[in-house]
């Protein structure tokens, strides 16, 4: 069940094995994904590139234990949540004036989603510098859209850019908090950022704190430079742009050009996030014939 035996990142995470800012993160996780249902072996095939070993198998937990409708639940739940974030990619279009349909094209079979099932444990003093550490302040590196939904007790905290101050989000039982990844800020050029973030653990000798947190994907094969070309279209960031830079459209499609040559190797989705799991793990993947 480990997430160290799946090369696809999928599994279990115990407390303990997280860190982030080098202070161990108080909870533990599962990682599922939408994918390749039916397919119980990763055989990397001839025209595959390294991020194809990200869509695998899930590891399911014994049913015994968790009940036999488990498995349909959670693909349900993603399911469900694949149309919300696309009502979000909808809503997104008309608010930054883009084309239809751009970004909702982004959501193709080959889009692979994610979702963390998270276990929140109680502050403990005795346990690294705070011990309320839920999870350390960050930004979704894997990340496009993420949204939050806090199952029994508030915890999510987002840091204001232009000050020092974190601030609880008051996402309530029945919502969902949604926060901006680096995928996405990447696409559009830093125009808009990625949510630093955290969670700050419940009181010490109350109950765990259980999130339910899907990650929207992109397909693995999606460039950055066709995401910037996307979001270039929209004369709202333009006009921040402008505002920000005072530069005209011409200008700022060369600056666009100038961040799109200057991007490196990762040069789709899928390469960002296997370098990103890759780090996080400080390994490789396993062999791209294991089975997940
Ligand atoms: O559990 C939460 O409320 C947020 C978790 C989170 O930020 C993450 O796993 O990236
Ligand atoms: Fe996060």
């Amino acid at each position: 069940m480990s997430k160290y035996n799946s090369p696809h990142f999928l599994g279990f995470t115990a407390q303990g094995d997280e860190k982030t800012n080098n202070e161990v993160d108080l909870r533990e996780v599962f990682d599922f994904a939408t994918g390749t249902p039916g397919k119980t072996k990763y055989i990397r095939g001839p025209t595959d590139r390294d991020y194809n070993v990200l869509v695998g198998q899930n590891q399911w937990p014994d049913p015994n234990v968790v009940g036999t409708d488990f498995q349909d639940t959670i693909m349900e739940y993603m399911s469900c949540m694949r149309d919300v974030y696309r009502g979000v990619l909808t809503l997104l279009e008309s608010a930054l004036g883009l084309p239809r349909n751009s970004l909702l094209e982004l959501d193709s079979p080959s889009t692979q989603h994610r979702l963390k099932l998270v276990k929140y444990f109680p502050t403990r003093t005795s346990y690294g510098p705070t011990g309320s550490q839920g999870v350390g302040a960050h930004q979704d590196e894997t990340g496009w859209l993420t949204f939050v939904n806090e199952v029994d007790k508030p915890g999510l905290q987002v840091h204001m850019r232009n000050g020092t101050e974190w601030l609880e989000v008051p996402i309530g039982k029945n919502g969902w908090g949604l926060n901006v990844g680096k995928a996405f800020e990447r696409a559009t050029c830093s125009l808009i950022h990625a949510t630093l973030h955290r969670v700050q653990s419940p009181p010490a000798n109350s109950t765990p704190r259980h999130s339910i947190v899907f990650f929207a994907g992109l397909p693995l094969e999606q460039s950055y430079t066709s995401l910037q070309a996307i979001f270039a279209q929209s004369k709202i960031l333009m006009a921040m742009k402008h505002r920000d830079d005072n530069l005209s459209s011409t200008e700022y499609l060369q600056e666009l050009g100038k961040l799109v040559v200057g991007e490196g190797a990762d040069d789709t989705f899928g390469s960002s996030q296997l370098s990103m799991w890759q780090r996080s793990y400080n390994t490789k993947p396993r062999a791209a014939n294991a089975t997940g």
